[in-house]
């Protein structure tokens, strides 16, 4: 193939140097087992010498001896970007910018790639990386659409195909054969097919690459590429500028599985970005400042379970034990309130029982409790950790400072941690992006972003086509949106779920009632008749001790479990299975969900707390949704 490869380059393209022809030879030789070629037979500065369409996306190539300096890559990128832009994909998508690559392949014996901010650096002998089949963005048919629209943008480059021969003489079959067999094994073990990583909704696209004079955001409903969004931005935004990015989350796993998506999307860029979580964050931050804050959680509730003991009498009748441990996390600690005086005067966002100042006083004997419990054996909680480190910021600020840094699931950050990232992020140009859904808030005690003076008047948007769940899956999700006014996270109209436009058609919804001892035969059932492999599968229920008892239930049917606690984002054969706290922001093929009949007297804030963590539990599911009512007795 590749002697066939070198017949055409010599024949079509005969100005090309040697080490360029050797080079796009290897990739020409590709086109036989499905990968597309456009060459420019002359050369010209600034732009590519060829495109390459494959299944691992669209590549501008150019060939050199060494790395070229920054400003002929910026330009090579731009010629790029504009050649492919508008290229359309499927569903009324377009092409996103991010997923143009540039690869530069460094001919003869060149010494190690020396920056990789724009683009791919590769020798000779890495090539192959390009066809990696592992981390397919294009199948073969998006290939020849991208590739025949390309040839109708570039008319001074030559769209060259060699294709296996039918009688292949014995070296060359060999080779076609080895290809072509690689690329259908590689497919077999694909993940699905993520058109994500390539394709962009165009009001997606127009926001991955806005420029933004200051903090800006994103909202919308569940499954509206909000996080794809982000992470098409943060590629955009590094190519950009020099330095860290920080792409952070309230929850702890869920930064290390969107690392895993952008090292697919940007692997030239993924060790530029911190994916991380606030608090490992600020725990990071002071160690690196000499402060060494010790936060156990058992610890800190048995603080807590002493000042409740103390308190008890004067507090139980108002709410129970839970009630009060919310009040001081979210909102005493959760906004920084200092003094009994600010207490008394602050809003209580997003908590239903109105407590007048007798009561508030009350509650602040508790938390003084609290904070002596901690202060006498030298603890900290998690929230002290975010003071401490803001109060460290505030004093010193970083040495190297993020070019930009990314929030997901920022509805469920305290107002304190909103600070934190202001003051972290700055107020400068496409620094800081928070990305929300006030719908999905699954902790109470609210906040608006003028709160934590964080401004983005006329820098906020709305994603409003659904992309995740089939049309089934979203209309059984939708039942769950009661809100009457969902917040935009800064006290303006949102748009809910049930206003969303749906992008895939079908689904499957599947309901279960039945008595709590009849349950593990059904989860079994379920799983058995679902065409969805385990893997792609996950158990979703709503609070720890509901875990606990499906998670003994699939144990004892012998069905290989994983904790969403451990779960990184890698592919494997086990059903995931956790709380609906740590499905946040996650999506699986089908999705269990279990909710268990029986609760003790809600009332309305409680009511809407659950709706909000159905709502979430539900649009996890992309294909296949069953929801299963366990009652006691
Ligand atoms: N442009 C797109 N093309 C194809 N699929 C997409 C696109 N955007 C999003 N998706 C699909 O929708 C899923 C949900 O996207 P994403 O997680 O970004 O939504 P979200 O708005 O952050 O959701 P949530 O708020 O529920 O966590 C993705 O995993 C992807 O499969």
């Amino acid at each position: 193939m590749a002697r066939r490869a070198g017949v055409v380059l010599a024949e079509r393209a005969p100005g090309l140097d040697a080490v360029t022809r050797r080079v796009l030879t290897a990739l020409l030789a590709r086109t036989a087992s499905g990968a597309r070629l456009l060459v420019r037979p002359e050369p010209v500065a600034g732009q590519p010498v060829a495109f390459l369409v494959a299944a691992r996306g669209v590549f501008a190539v150019l060939v050199r001896e060494r790395v070229p300096e920054d400003a002929e890559l910026g330009q090579v990128v731009i010629h790029a970007e504009q050649a492919c832009a508008g290229i359309a994909g499927p569903r009324g998508q377009v092409l996103a910018r991010s997923a143009v690559h540039l690869a530069v392949v460094l001919g003869g014996d060149a010494g190690p790639p020396r920056e990789r901010r724009l683009g791919w650096v590769l020798t000779e002998a890495q090539v192959p990386e390009l066809f990696r089949r592992d981390a397919a963005h294009l199948d073969r048919a998006l290939v020849d659409s991208v590739a025949g629209q390309l040839v109708e943008r570039l008319p001074a480059y030559l769209d060259l195909r060699v294709s296996v021969p039918e009688k292949a003489s014995a070296g060359e079959g060999l080779l076609g054969l080895a290809e072509v067999t690689e690329d259908q094994v590689g497919a077999a073990q694909l993940r699905p097919f993520e058109s994500w990583l390539t394709f962009l909704h165009p009001q997606q696209q127009a926001v991955a690459v806005r420029n933004y004079s200051g903090p800006a955001r994103i909202s919308g409903p569940a499954g509206t590429g909000k996080t794809v969004v982000a992470l098409h931005r943060l590629r955009f935004l590094a190519r950009r500028s020099t330095g860290p990015l920080l792409f952070t989350t309230f929850v702890r796993t869920l930064p290390l599985v969107h690392k895993a998506s952008f090292a697919r999307l940007a692997p030239e860029l993924v060790e530029r970005v911190e994916f991380t979580n606030l608090h490992a964050w600020a725990r990071e931050f002071l160690r690196a400042r000499g402060h060494e804050v010790l936060v156990r959680s058992s610890s800190a509730e048995t603080a807590f379970s002493r000042a409740w003991v103390a308190h008890r009498l004067t507090l139980q009748d108002i709410e129970d034990v839970g009630y009060w441990r919310t009040e001081i996390d979210r909102v005493i600690q959760g906004r920084g309130v200092s003094s009994l005086a600010e207490y008394q005067r602050t809003p209580r966002r997003g908590r239903v029982r109105r407590l007048d100042g007798a009561q508030r006083e009350l509650v602040w004997a508790l938390f003084q409790s609290y904070q002596r419990n901690l202060a006498e054996r030298g603890l900290h909680d998690h929230n002290d950790l975010i003071a401490l480190a803001l109060a460290e910021l505030r004093r010193e600020p970083p040495q190297r400072p993020y070019a930009a840094v990314v929030v997901d699931e920022v509805q469920d950050i305290t107002l304190m941690g909103l600070r934190l990232l202001r003051e972290l992020a700055g107020d400068g140009p496409n620094r800081l992006l928070l990305v929300g859904d006030g719908q999905q808030q699954v902790y109470p005690g609210g906040w608006r972003l003028s709160d934590a003076g964080i401004p983005v008047q006329g820098r906020g948007e709305i994603l409003r086509v659904n992309y995740r769940n089939r049309a089934k899956v979203l209309g059984f999700a939708q039942r769950f949106d009661a809100t009457n006014q969902v917040d935009d996270l800064d006290g303006a109209a949102g748009v809910g779920l049930r206003e969303v436009e749906s992008a895939n058609a079908g689904g499957k919804i599947e309901s279960w009632r039945g008595p709590e001892a009849e349950l593990g035969a059904a989860l079994r059932t379920a799983l058995a008749g679902s065409s969805v492999p385990h893997g792609r599968t996950a158990v979703i229920v709503f609070q720890r001790k509901d875990l606990d008892r499906c998670t003994a239930l699939l144990r004892s049917a012998g069905i290989p479990l994983l904790r969403l606690d451990d779960y990184l984002g890698a592919e494997d054969d086990r059903v995931k299975v956790g709380t609906v706290h740590r499905a946040k922001g996650l999506d699986f093929q089908a999705v269990l969900v279990v909710e268990f009949s029986a609760r003790p007297e809600e009332d309305e804030e409680q009511r809407e707390l659950r709706g909000r963590q159905q709502l979430v539990a539900a649009t996890r599911a992309r294909d296949f949704l069953w929801w299963g009512t366990a009652e006691a007795g």
